[in-house]
C-alpha cells in the first residue's frame, strides 16, 4: 500500500470517511501496489467519442466523462501514463462535474487543438478548457508561410485544464490516477508543498507532478481534489511531466498557457491554404489532427495516436501504429502540400535523410519518431483490451517485412518536395539513387504489399505500381540533376514495369486485380487512377473505380479487400477503410464522376466524429469507428479528395 499517511486525512477530508477503506481485496494488482478506490469505469466508450489534443510530442485523448484516457509521456512511442482506453484500471486523469458524466456539448476553440467541454447541472454551469500547451517562443507571432514558424520545440509541455463557473454553483471534482509502463505500475504520491496543492506521482522511473488551486488529497494511488465553484468563480490543474517539472501556478498562468496553444495552432493554420468551402471545417480538423501526429523535434508522423484500438470488436487485429511509416508520411505529405502547408513537408525531408538505411541501401518500411530502426513487437497480456480485443501490442514487427512500394513512396515526395522547393538538397540525391537502384532490382519479387499482409509474398499490383512511381520520380529527379544516363536508364525499368503491370495486373474483364495470381480486387489499385497509370480516360481506369464502387463496398464505404478472398494471416471480419473509401472519391472525381464523388464525400463526412476525427474504419452496421484513433491515413485522404473535387468544381465553373 502506497498511502501517503500524511495526506490521508487530507484526503478522507476530501471524500468523506472511508475513502480510504474501500481495498483492494482480491484484486491482483494489490500485490504490485495498487489500492483500488472506486469501482471501475466501463464499459469503455466508443472511439468516435474521443477527443483529440497535440503538442507534436505527444497526444491525448479525452473520454466524453472528462476523463483522460491516453496520454503516453514525453512522446507518443513512450509508455502511456493514461492508459483506461485499453483497460479500465490502467490509468485515468479526469476533470468534470461531480457525480455527472455526459457533457453539454463539446467542442474545439475554432482552429486550435484546445477543447471546450459545458456541463449542466441542477445547480449550474461549468465551461473545461483542455490544452497540452505549445506555443510560439516569442509571442504569438503572425507565422509566414515558407518561413520557419517561432515555435519553441523545447517548451515545457504540460496538460492544462481550466474550469470556470458560469452560471449557479457547481461541485468540481478532479481525479488523477497515473499507471505508469501501460498500466503496470500505479503511482507513489507525495506532497511536495505544506498546502498540498502540488504533489508528485512516481513509478516505473517516470516522475509527473500535478499542480491545482483546489484542495487535494492522496487516495491510494491517486489524487482526488473536489471544490464548490459559484458564478464567476474559477479553478485550474496542471499536470507536468518534464524534468524541471515547473508549472503554471494559478489559474491566469494556466488561461496564458492555453492563450499561446490557441495562438499557435492559429498561426499554424494561417499558413494553410483552405479553400473558401462548405467543407473547410472538415479540412482544417484534418490538417490540425495531421500535425497534430507530427513529432515536431524530426519532423517524423506516427500513423495515428495510439496502440491496440481493434479493427475487428475483440478480435486480434490489434497494431501499435506510433511509429513512422515511409508510405503514411509520403501520402502526409502530399496532403499537406495540398493546403500550401510545406514547411511540414521540408521537415520530413530532413527525417528521411537522417534515417539510416540497410546494408543494400534500401530502407526500412517504417522507423520510430527518433528514426529507430528496431521495432520489435511484444504483446501486453496483463491488458484486457479495448472492449476485451486481445492482444494488446507495443511495437510492430511490420518493420522487418519488404513492402516494395516503399521506393515509390520515398522517391514521390523527393519529387514533391524538389518541385515545390524548387531545389533539391544534395544530401537527398544518394537517396534517390540508392532507392532507384534497390526498386530496379527487386520490383519483380512478391511481398507483402501495402496492407502489409502477414500471409504469403505475393505480387501485389499496388506494390509494382508503386516501384512504377519509383522509376518514373528517379528519372524525372536525374533529369533535374543532369544525369542524362540515370534518367534513361530509370526511365526504361518504368516503362518495363508498366507493361508488366498492364500483362499480368488487368483481369480479362479490364480491371486491376489485387496480385498477379487472383482475380479479387483491392481498392489500393484505385492508386493507379490517382497517379495517373494510364489516363483517366482509360477504360481499365474507368473500369476499376466502377468495379470497386460495385463489388468492394459495403453500403457505399470502401473495404481494402474481402477477407474471405484474401488471405491476410489474420482472423476476423474488418470495417471498411476509410482512407479507401476517400481514395474512391479521388478517382471518381479523376474519371469525371464528380456528382457522384461529392455524394460519397458527404457520406463520409457526415460519418466522422463529432469532433471531425476519424479512426481507420468504418463499422457500417453499427456507425461505429474501428482501429487506431485519430489516424493519418483517413484524414489526409480526406485532405486529397476534398481538395480534388474542389479543383473540379472550381474548373467546371470556369471552363
Ligand atoms: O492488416 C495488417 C497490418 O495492419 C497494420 O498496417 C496498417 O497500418 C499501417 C499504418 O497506418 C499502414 O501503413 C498499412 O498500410 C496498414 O495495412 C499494422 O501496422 C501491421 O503490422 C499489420 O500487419
Amino acid at each position: 500500500m502506497t498511502t501517503n499517511p500524511g495526506s490521508a486525512e487530507a484526503a478522507a477530508a476530501i471524500s468523506g470517511a472511508g475513502g480510504l477503506a474501500a481495498a483492494s481485496g482480491g484484486d491482483p494488482r494489490a500485490a504490485s501496489g495498487w489500492v483500488r478506490m472506486s469501482p471501475v469505469r466501463s464499459p469503455f466508450p466508443p472511439i468516435e467519442d474521443y477527443a483529440f489534443l497535440s503538442n507534436c510530442h505527444t497526444g491525448a485523448l479525452v473520454a466524453p466523462d472528462g476523463s483522460i484516457d491516453w496520454l503516453c509521456v514525453p512522446r507518443f512511442d513512450s509508455p502511456s501514463i493514461f492508459g483506461s482506453m485499453l483497460d479500465r484500471e490502467a490509468g485515468m486523469f479526469r476533470l468534470g462535474p461531480y457525480g455527472i458524466n455526459h457533457p453539454t456539448a463539446r467542442d474545439y476553440e475554432p482552429g486550435t487543438n484546445v477543447l471546450i467541454t459545458t456541463w449542466r447541472t441542477v445547480t449550474g454551469w461549468i465551461l473545461v478548457r483542455d490544452a497540452l500547451t505549445i506555443g510560439p517562443a516569442n509571442g504569438p507571432d503572425r507565422v509566414t508561410p515558407h518561413s520557419r514558424p517561432p515555435y519553441d520545440d523545447d517548451a515545457d509541455h504540460f496538460f492544462v485544464r481550466t474550469v470556470e463557473c458560469l452560471e449557479g454553483h457547481v461541485d468540481v471534482e478532479l481525479i488523477c490516477e497515473p499507471a505508469f509502463d501501460y498500466g503496470r505500475t500505479p503511482a507513489t504520491w507525495t506532497f511536495v508543498d505544506a498546502d498540498q496543492h502540488v504533489a508528485d506521482g512516481s513509478g516505473a522511473g517516470t516522475t509527473v507532478r500535478l499542480r491545482s488551486d483546489m484542495a487535494m488529497g492522496i487516495e491510494g494511488n491517486r489524487i482526488r481534489g473536489r471544490r464548490r465553484l459559484k458564478r464567476g468563480q474559477t479553478a485550474y490543474c496542471v499536470l507536468s511531466w518534464a524534468d524541471q517539472l515547473a508549472t503554471p501556478g494559478s489559474y491566469d498562468e494556466a488561461m496564458t498557457c492555453i492563450g499561446h496553444t490557441t495562438s499557435y495552432w492559429r498561426n499554424w493554420l494561417a499558413g494553410a491554404r483552405i479553400a473558401d468551402h462548405r467543407w473547410r471545417d472538415a479540412l482544417q480538423r484534418s490538417a490540425i489532427a495531421v500535425k497534430g501526429l507530427t513529432y515536431m523535434p524530426t519532423g517524423a508522423t506516427v500513423a495515428a495516436l495510439t496502440t491496440s484500438l481493434p479493427e475487428t470488436p475483440r478480435g486480434e487485429r490489434n497494431w501499435d501504429y506510433r511509429f513512422t511509416w515511409m508510405r503514411d508520411s509520403s501520402f502526409t505529405m502530399q496532403a499537406l502540400h495540398y493546403l500550401n502547408l510545406d514547411w511540414e513537408a521540408d521537415e520530413f525531408m530532413q527525417f528521411v535523410a537522417d534515417i539510416e538505411p540497410n546494408h543494400d541501401g534500401t530502407l526500412q518500411i517504417m522507423y520510430g519518431i527518433d528514426g529507430r530502426r528496431d521495432l520489435t513487437e511484444k504483446t501486453r497480456d496483463d491488458l484486457s483490451g479495448y472492449g476485451g480485443a486481445r492482444p494488446v501490442r507495443v511495437g510492430n514487427n511490420a518493420y522487418s517485412q519488404r513492402q516494395n512500394d516503399v521506393f515509390g513512396a520515398v522517391l514521390d515526395s523527393v519529387l514533391l518536395h524538389t518541385r515545390r522547393s524548387q531545389r533539391m538538397p544534395r544530401r537527398l540525391w544518394p537517396i534517390v539513387t540508392s532507392q532507384a537502384d534497390s526498386a530496379a532490382k527487386v520490383w519483380r519479387n512478391p511481398d507483402q504489399g501495402i496492407w502489409e499482409a502477414r500471409g504469403d509474398p505475393q505480387h501485389y499490383v499496388s506494390s509494382k505500381l508503386m516501384c512504377w512511381i519509383a522509376m518514373d520520380r528517379a528519372s524525372r529527379l536525374a533529369e533535374i540533376r543532369g544525369h542524362p544516363d540515370a534518367k534513361k536508364r530509370w526511365a526504361d525499368v518504368a516503362q518495363e514495369i508498366h507493361d508488366d503491370i498492364l500483362a499480368h495486373g488487368v483481369r480479362t474483364d479490364g480491371v486491376l486485380r489485387q496480385h498477379y495470381d487472383t482475380d479479387a480486387l483491392d481498392a489500393s489499385t484505385l492508386l493507379a487512377v490517382l497517379y495517373n497509370f494510364l489516363p483517366p480516360s482509360d477504360e481499365r481506369m474507368r473500369n476499376t473505380v466502377e468495379a470497386i464502387a460495385k463489388d468492394l463496398t459495403e453500403d457505399g464505404f470502401v473495404l481494402r479487400y474481402r477477407t474471405n478472398e484474401t488471405d491476410d494471416g489474420l482472423s476476423g471480419k474488418e470495417g471498411s477503410f476509410l482512407i479507401c473509401s476517400f481514395w474512391l472519391v479521388s478517382a471518381l472525381t479523376s474519371v469525371g464522376e464528380v456528382e457522384r464523388a461529392v455524394q460519397l464525400m458527404e457520406r463520409l463526412l457526415k460519418v466522422g466524429s463529432p469532433l471531425g476525427l476519424y479512426a481507420e474504419e468504418f463499422e457500417v452496421k453499427t456507425g461505429r469507428h474501428l482501429g487506431n484513433f485519430p489516424q493519418a491515413f483517413s484524414h489526409l485522404a480526406l485532405i486529397q479528395a476534398a481538395s480534388r473535387i474542389v479543383l473540379a468544381e472550381r474548373l467546371a465553373e470556369v471552363a
